[in-house]
């Protein structure tokens, strides 16, 4: 910038007309960077100056910066001033005196200033450091405090009635001049600040401003005192505020003590006793939610007890008694089977609701003795021809109508051993057995069979002997057989009945029937139709088209059909009743034999059916006889193992195993089968049975196999397309079967290969030691005599002192008779031994002389 044409005439070349100038005035043209350019007018004016009498001329003010100095007037003549060499100021001029002296004030002024300036800030950077410390100090007292504070005041808050009296007060305290209040403590604070104080004040909360309630989404007003923390989170835009763990269990503390109190307890909760039901097992958690105490106290008092457990875990009655004796209640002890209780079963009829019912036959005896014949007889229908190998496999159960118009239900079932758990079932429903006897076989091993669960079950028998027709036909030494086995017939003073019959020629079948009738009336047999039904299934199998179908023997009330019914483990609702005739049945009264559809799941034969009131209940009880039936089978209660259940599964564990799959056409044949393969085990080895069911071999039964190294049996069923294909490419054996005959033989046979063979010895001769001879590089050699038997070479030998054996030998390689090797030396003769390394032979000891043979062994 630079300064030019700094006097100039005005545009018009003339000055303006003034009456006196006391100003001159000009223009300065003023240049910036860019070419920019500005003209200012510059005035100069002069101070117009009054003298006064007396008084000198008046100092001169100063003049502003960049004007020149005003021309001054010269001094009159005469005038005496002292005549001064420095140059004089002009006129109007500051002196230099003055100057100085001006100089010195600003000088001085401004070190006083910045003395002051170093002072404010020394004493600001203390008062800083001061509050730093302090606030430091304070910081985590205040965050400990400031959650428990919010938490009461948030507490305090909810309880207090109403948020309108503090409102009003807080709009009272505002009205009451809330600003002048501020105003002075910022006042005070400033004073105490440049003091280097600590400022409480400004600590100390500010008058409460009105508070509004926060609307959704906005951030919520911080509560509380302001700590350091909270201002860093806010500074730092972070507003969730986010509570330690520890500030988190201090609240929690808080709060369960506030609670006791409130509960009217000092800290301690009162305990509500109760009366806990305790079944005979009862989970953890179970027990806990029936006490209503916390699942980990109940696991802390078992740790105190030196016991580890989960809350899944299961505790016996006894000890979940103990637990909840411990936390003060008392205990009711019910047993799981109790679910049983109310069931059909259980209601006894009055003699008025009783009526006749007819009497249930079931026809026993040995194998091939008639008894399929024998019943088809009595009902004129064929049943002999359609059995696979000639032998009934499975109960059957029909109804009779004899001429007389009464019926008679027979059951028939096999005679083969396999299936004496079926036969042992049938006398249980039986009311009267038909023992049949072949009159040329006599009593057989399953004729005895049949006498015992007769009585066992204290059914009456009525000996029937059949094939009376036959040439060779005995039927006193029957009669005589029998009194063996203390069934004494009437002719021998018992009370049995005897009839002669013959099947085949259909002979004697009257007077059988009539005995029956008349046994019946003996027995009196009544039932109640008229209340809900109870039957037992003597049958079951799972049918493709059908589903579940099962033969039952109603034995007392009406079964309908809609009926809600649990049956063993399984439930279903009645849909079809059919007699053995195939007509459908709207309902089945006491004694009669039907095939029922509607089951959800095969039950077992021998499973009692109830008629329950609806689903729930059913579900109810089959859950019960599930887990009932669990425990059975594994033989260990889920609560844990005991020692001797761990041992015998060790000790078990060195015998091998024959893995087999089992697949039947009906439950009774599975049944069997199994009960069969049961017999069989040996110590050594036993087949394991990985599952038996009803059906069709399916791909999931190949599964099963093929995971657990087991061929699949498959008794009068087939595998499906599926399945055949999985067991080709799988590798898995599946072996078809309609006789249980050649089932069973031939699983003994892989079971008997199974077995290691038996090692037999045979005993060839004894040879005393007469003396023992050194022989250089060979060692000891024992000079005998052989004392019974024979000494043969490679025959295996032992040696025994007073009759102990100390070594077993080997074989024997050196045999010499005089100087020769012999192969063979006769008792009475001397020969010479010796056993290689074992060089401890001495006189008086024995050579026993012995072969070895292997033997297969079999089952
Ligand atoms: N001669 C003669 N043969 C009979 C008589 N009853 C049965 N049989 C024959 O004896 C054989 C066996 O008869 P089943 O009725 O199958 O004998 P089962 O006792 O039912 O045999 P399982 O079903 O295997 O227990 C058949 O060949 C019958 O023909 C009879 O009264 N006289």
């Amino acid at each position: 910038m630079s300064d030019g044409n700094e006097q100039k005439e005005s545009p018009s070349g003339r000055k303006p007309l003034t009456l006196t100038r006391t100003a001159s005035a000009g223009t300065v043209r003023q240049s910036f960077s860019h070419g920019r350019t500005k003209q200012v007018t510059v005035e100069v004016r002069e101070k117009r100056a009054i003298n006064r009498p007396g008084a000198g001329g008046a100092a001169p003010a100063a003049p502003g910066p960049g004007v020149p100095p005003p021309l001054r007037a010269k001094a009159p003549a005469g005038d005496a001033a002292p005549v001064v060499h420095t140059p004089k100021p002009a006129p109007g001029a500051i002196s230099g005196e003055e100057t100085r002296r001006r100089e010195d004030a600003v000088r001085r002024s401004m070190a006083e200033r910045e003395a002051r300036d170093q002072r404010l800030k020394a004493e600001e950077d203390q008062r800083r450091a001061l509050d730093d410390a302090q606030r430091k100090k304070a910081a985590e007292d205040e965050a400990q405090q400031a959650e428990i504070e919010a938490r009461r005041r948030e507490t305090e808050e909810a309880e207090a009635p109403a948020a309108a009296p503090v409102e009003q007060t807080q709009q009272r305290t505002a009205a009451a001049g809330a600003a002048p209040v501020q105003q002075q403590q910022r006042d005070q604070s400033d004073v105490l600040s440049e003091l280097g104080g600590r400022v409480k004040s400004a600590r100390k909360p500010l008058p409460v401003a009105p508070v509004k309630p926060a609307k959704k989404g906005e951030p919520k007003r911080r509560e509380g005192k302001l700590t350091l923390d909270m201002v860093e989170r806010e500074v730092a835009g972070d507003d969730d505020r986010v509570r330690s763990l520890a500030a988190y269990r201090r609240a929690q503390q808080k709060e369960k003590e506030r609670r006791a109190k409130m509960m009217g307890g000092a800290g301690e909760r009162d305990v509500i006793k109760r009366e806990v039901i305790v079944p005979e097992n009862i989970t953890v958690q179970e027990l806990s939610n029936r006490m209503a105490v916390r699942v980990a106290d109940i696991i802390k008092f078992m740790m105190r007890q030196g016991q580890m457990m989960k809350q899944s875990d299961e505790l016996d009655a006894d000890t979940a008694e103990l637990i909840a004796t411990e936390f003060g209640h008392t205990v009711k002890r019910v047993a799981e089977s109790d679910v049983e209780e109310g069931l059909a079963g259980d209601i006894v009829d009055s003699d008025e609701n009783l009526e006749p019912r007819p009497p249930v036959v079931t026809i026993m005896g040995h194998v091939d003795h008639g008894k399929t014949s024998l019943l088809d007889a009595l009902r004129q229908t064929d049943v002999v021809s359609g059995e696979a190998g000639g032998i009934t496999q499975h109960i059957g159960a029909y109804q009779v109508r004899v001429a007389s118009g009464q019926r008679v239900t027979f059951l028939d079932t096999p005679g083969h051993a396999a299936f004496s758990a079926m036969r042992a079932r049938g006398a249980q429903v039986t009311d009267i057995v038909v023992l049949v006897v072949a009159a040329d076989d006599g009593v057989m091993p399953q004729t005895v069979e049949a006498i015992q669960h007769a009585k066992a079950s204290g059914v009456p028998i009525i000996v029937a002997i059949n094939k009376m027709d036959k040439q060779g036909a005995n039927p006193d030494k029957v009669l005589s057989e029998l009194t063996q086995h203390e069934v004494i017939v009437e002719q021998f003073g018992g009370d049995v009945q005897v009839v002669k019959v013959s099947a085949l020629k259909k002979e004697g079948l009257e007077e059988l029937v009539e005995q029956i009738l008349l046994q019946a009336e003996v027995l009196n047999l009544r039932a109640n139709p008229d209340r809900p039904a109870e039957a037992v299934v003597i049958e079951s199998k799972l049918d493709k088209g059908r589903g579940t179908v099962a033969t039952v023997l109603v034995q007392m009330g009406t079964l309908k059909r809609g009926d809600i019914v649990v049956v063993g483990a399984q439930i279903g609702r009645i849909r079809a009743i059919t007699n053995e005739r195939g007509q459908q049945l709207q309902n089945a009264g006491p004694s009669e034999p039907v095939e029922i559809m509607g089951l959800e799941g095969v039950p077992e034969p021998g499973n009692v059916l109830n008629v329950v009131e609806n689903e729930n209940r059913a579900r109810e009880v089959a859950d019960y006889r599930a887990r009932a039936k669990k425990q059975r089978t594994t033989g260990i209660k889920s609560t844990g193992t005991s020692l001797e259940s761990m041992m015998a599964k060790f000790k078990d564990s060195t015998a091998k195993e024959l893995p087999i799959l089992i697949k039947a056409d009906v439950q009774g044949s599975a049944e069997a089968i199994v009960g069969s393969l049961e017999k069989l085990a040996h110590e050594e080895v036993r087949a394991r049975v990985v599952l038996s069911g009803v059906g069709a071999i399916n791909e999931s039964d190949v599964q099963l196999a093929k995971g657990s190294g087991a061929p699949v049996i498959g008794f009068n069923v087939r595998a499906s397309k599926e399945a055949r294909d999985l067991a080709e490419r799988e590798g898995v054996e599946i072996r078809y079967y309609n006789i249980i005959y050649d089932l069973i033989d031939d699983i003994k046979g892989v079971m008997s290969g199974m077995l290691a063979p038996l090692n037999r010895e045979t005993f060839l001769g004894n040879a005393q030691v007469l003396e023992v001879f050194n022989i250089s590089k060979v060692g000891k050699v024992a000079g005998c005599r052989v004392t019974d038997g024979v000494v043969r070479k490679g025959a295996k030998v032992r040696i025994l002192r007073d009759n102990v054996v100390i070594q077993e030998m080997g074989v024997l390689s050196t045999l010499k008779r005089f100087k020769d090797e012999v192969n063979e030396v006769q008792s009475g003769q001397e020969c010479g031994m010796s056993f290689g390394p074992f060089q401890d032979i001495k006189q008086g000891d024995v050579i026993e002389c012995f072969n070895v043979e292997v033997v297969q062994r079999s089952l």
